[in-house]
């Protein structure tokens, strides 16, 4: 597993773009070398501030929409289209305006949906999604996804992993269903850590001085199941994408402001 490099923004807004404008780049890379990308998306703030930030992007089009593989990292159990859900807010951020194939838009079932209230089938479903779309030159039943993108949590949640939490300690399934979970809604579902490490390259974006802490910790060596964060590495790559509120509790031999 990579080790976590960090780079830091002067606010919000500018991280939002530059991680915008790398994620195009990473995109069209990928496309170019083979043919098709895959990107996983992250709920809240920062993750829907990229989405919203690539739509306004210049070089958003220089993406072959039609070519790009969808799923997300976690997704709150609720009916589908209901505002709070992650995939409701990615639409709106973003993917309604771009003209993705929707067969290759991977949303994680909704409550209400085929598998009713049950989020552990829900789980159950996303995980066998994954494990088809898996190629013998895959890392396990997960695709090799060039970027997975989480947010974190100021307690050091990443998707819907929770320090202590059994979802955190799960080392075997790709995908399980998150029941009283501290951050609402109580119930989820969500990618595991192999399956987040199963990814080429891993983004945690993180804004404001309320994730200040939470970097700090899981940047300093904490453990994975106390600090999630600590354990969502890419195998080629880990990238913390900070502003300078988040970064203020990091050492500064971790980092270089890039933005003055
Ligand atoms: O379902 C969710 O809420 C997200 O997947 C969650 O993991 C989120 O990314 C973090 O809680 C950070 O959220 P903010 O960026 O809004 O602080």
């Amino acid at each position: 597993m990579s080790a976590p490099q960090v780079v830091v923004h002067r606010d919000k807004e500018l991280m939002a773009q530059a991680a915008a404008a790398r994620l195009i780049t990473k995109i069209v890379d990928a496309q170019a070398a083979r043919g098709s990308a895959s990107v996983v998306l992250t709920g809240g703030r920062n993750g829907n501030g990229l989405l919203a930030a690539l739509a306004e992007a210049p070089a958003r089009d220089a993406v072959d929409w039609a070519r790009l593989d969808l799923w997300w990292g976690d997704e709150r159990f609720l009916p589908d289209g209901d505002p709070e859900r992650n995939e409701t807010q990615a639409r709106a951020a973003l993917l309604d305006s771009v003209p993705l194939d929707p067969a290759r838009v991977h949303a994680m079932a909704p409550a209400g949906g085929p598998y009713g209230n049950d989020a552990d089938a829900a789980a159950e479903a996303y995980a066998a999604e994954l494990a088809a779309a898996a190629g013998p030159e895959d890392h396990g039943p997960v695709p090799s996804f060039d970027v997975l993108l989480l947010g974190v949590g100021p307690d050091t949640h990443v998707a819907s992993l929770f320090p202590e939490l059994p979802g955190v300690r799960e080392d075997e399934r790709t995908v399980v269903g998150v029941h009283g979970a501290p951050k609402p809604p109580p119930t989820r579902v969500t990618l595991t850590l192999p399956a987040i490490r199963a990814a080429r390259e891993v983004w945690l974006l993180a804004a404001g001085a309320d994730k200040a802490q939470a970097a700090a910790i899981a940047l300093s060596g904490a453990g994975e199941i106390q600090a999630p964060a600590a354990g969502a590495r890419g195998r080629s790559r880990t990238l913390w994408l900070l502003d300078e509120a988040a970064a203020s509790q990091l050492p500064r031999d971790l980092y270089r402001p890039a933005s003055a």
